[in-house]
């Protein structure tokens, strides 16, 4: 089944805990934004693990060098998934998989950017990524004429395990399950609703 992942693109480990606080009993996987590790640093990972050990924590790094360095540091912090974007050299993914093995925990590659998504889907998952995230950035997200739709027929086409964030809502999360996402991300769909409980809720019903 697909899992629900909350993104939180909130600024501070307190607002996110609180959040996290009321979706975790819908959500599988707790996602630290990369704006929050920048304003807090992996404090606010290893806040949040402690928090809901039972829950997955991603960590949005969205490396583009370092990758074994930065991927140890995340999951030094707690974190079970990093990132690492998918528009960077291949050495630093391989780098970032190989200090998964060593911590028994996982990275995900982040397509934000990728000019050939699919294609570089097929390329980066052969390095043993756990799964790519088909993404659309919040700043593209914002441009006229975006569909979350292209990411999820992509998601069809490319034939491996993909995230797919970039709007993800109520009005679409079938869509993304259908076309056999292994995680649906929803960041303002949840901590932007007026009862982001209930907004979770309502996600994770759709999904099942
Ligand atoms: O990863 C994200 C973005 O780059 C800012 O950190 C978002 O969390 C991701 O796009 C999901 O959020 P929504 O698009 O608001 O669902």
């Amino acid at each position: 089944m697909t899992k629900l992942q909350v993104a939180i693109d909130l600024l501070t480990t307190e607002a996110a805990l609180e959040l996290a606080g009321k979706v975790a009993p819908y959500v599988d996987i707790i996602e630290l934004g990369t704006p929050l590790i920048k304003a807090e640093g992996l404090r606010v990972v290893t806040a949040m693990k402690e928090a809901h050990p039972d829950k997955l924590v991603f960590a949005d790094m969205k490396t583009a060098d370092t990758g074994a360095l930065e991927a140890e540091m995340a999951f030094q912090a707690g974190a079970d998934l990093v990132t690492v974007m998918g528009t960077v050299d291949d050495a630093t993914i391989k780098g970032a998989v190989e200090a998964g093995k060593k911590f028994g925990r996982k990275v995900v590659v982040d397509t934000i950017g990728v000019k050939n998504r699919v294609e570089r889907a097929r390329e980066v998952i052969a390095f043993g990524v756990e799964f790519v995230e088909l993404h659309a950035g919040l700043d593209e997200q914002a441009l006229p004429g975006y569909s979350v739709q292209t990411l999820i027929a992509e998601g069809r086409e490319a034939g491996v395990a993909f995230s797919i964030a970039g709007g993800v809502n109520i009005d679409t999360i079938k869509d993304v399950v259908a076309a056999g996402a292994t995680v649906a991300v929803a960041g303002g769909a949840i901590y932007g609703a007026e009862n982001p409980a209930e907004a979770a809720k309502a996600l994770k019903e759709a999904i099942q």
